[in-house]
C-alpha cells in the first residue's frame, strides 16, 4: 500500500485537510486518535503511564488524565521524553496493524497517515511521500488560542515543543497552504488528490 504522511504542526489544519480527503474517498489513519486509544481505560498504555508517573496520571474513568499529563509534559522535556518512550512503540504497532487491516480488506491502494510529529520522530523515511499542511506562525498561534481557549503562553509552549513548521515546509513533497479560506484549501486538496491518482 502506498503511504502518504500528512503532517504540519499543532493547529495548522491537519484535521481540516484530512476531513476534505475523506470526503474525496481517501483512507486516513489518525495518529492522534491512536495516541488516545492506547491510553484508554484498561490498556497496557495507561498501566505503563501510571507506573511511570504515578496515580495522578490516571483520570477517574481509568484512562490517562490528558489535562494533567499535558500540563506536565509541555513544561518538562524529560517528562515528555519519558511519555513518548512509553507511547510511541504502542502507537507504531497500532499504525502497522491498521495498515495491515486495510491491505487485507483490499481498501484501496493508498493511505494517508495523519501524524503531527512525523518529522520529529523521523517517520518520513517510512512513507512514500509527505504532504505538509502549512500556515505561518502567527496564524498557527491565533488558531490554537481560539480553538483550545488556552492562553497565548500555553499555546506557545505547545508550538515550541515541535519543530518549526517553516522548516518542515522545505522537506515536504507537497505543501497545502491553509492560511486562506477553507474553500481555498479545498481547491489545493482537490488538485493534489487528482495528481496523486495519476501517479499511484
Ligand atoms: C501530552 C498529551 C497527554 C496532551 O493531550 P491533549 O489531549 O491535550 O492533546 P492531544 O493528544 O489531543 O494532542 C494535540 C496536539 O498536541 C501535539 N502533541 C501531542 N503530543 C506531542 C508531543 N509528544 N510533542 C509535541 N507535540 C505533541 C500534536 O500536535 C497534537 O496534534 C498527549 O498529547 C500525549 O499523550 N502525547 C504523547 C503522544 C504523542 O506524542 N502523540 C502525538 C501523535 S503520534
Ligand atoms: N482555512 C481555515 N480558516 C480558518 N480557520 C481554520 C482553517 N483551517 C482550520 N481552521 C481552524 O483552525 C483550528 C486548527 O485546525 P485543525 O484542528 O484542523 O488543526 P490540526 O493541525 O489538526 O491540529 P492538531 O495538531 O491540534 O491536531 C481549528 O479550530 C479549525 O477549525
Amino acid at each position: 500500500m502506498y503511504k502518504i504522511g500528512l503532517t504540519g504542526s499543532i493547529a495548522t489544519g491537519k484535521s481540516t485537510v484530512t476531513g476534505m480527503l475523506r470526503d474525496l474517498g481517501a483512507k486516513v489513519i489518525d495518529c492522534d486518535r491512536i495516541a488516545h486509544d492506547v491510553v484508554a481505560a484498561g490498556t497496557e498504555g495507561v498501566r505503563r503511564v501510571a507506573a511511570a508517573f504515578g496515580p495522578e496520571a490516571v483520570g477517574p474513568g481509568g484512562a490517562m488524565d490528558r489535562e494533567y499529563m499535558g500540563r506536565l509534559v509541555f513544561g518538562d522535556k524529560a517528562a515528555k521524553k519519558r511519555l513518548e518512550e512509553i507511547l510511541f512503540p504502542l502507537i507504531y504497532r497500532r499504525i502497522d496493524d491498521d495498515i495491515e487491516a486495510l491491505e487485507k480488506a483490499g481498501s484501496g491502494s493508498a493511505v494517508f497517515l495523519d501524524m503531527p510529529l512525523l518529522y520529529e520522530v523521523k517517520y518520513d523515511s517510512y512513507v512514500d511521500e509527505v504532504w505538509l499542511v502549512y500556515v505561518p506562525y502567527e496564524v498557527q498561534l491565533a488558531r490554537l488560542v481560539k480553538r483550545d481557549g488556552c492562553s497565548e503562553e500555553e499555546a506557545k509552549r505547545r508550538i515550541h515543543s515541535q519543530l518549526p513548521v517553516a522548516g518542515k515546509k522545505a522537506l515536504a513533497d507537497v505543501v497545502i497552504d491553509n492560511s486562506g479560506t477553507p474553500e481555498e484549501t479545498k481547491t489545493q486538496v482537490l488538485f493534489q488528490w487528482r495528481r496523486l491518482q495519476s501517479r499511484i
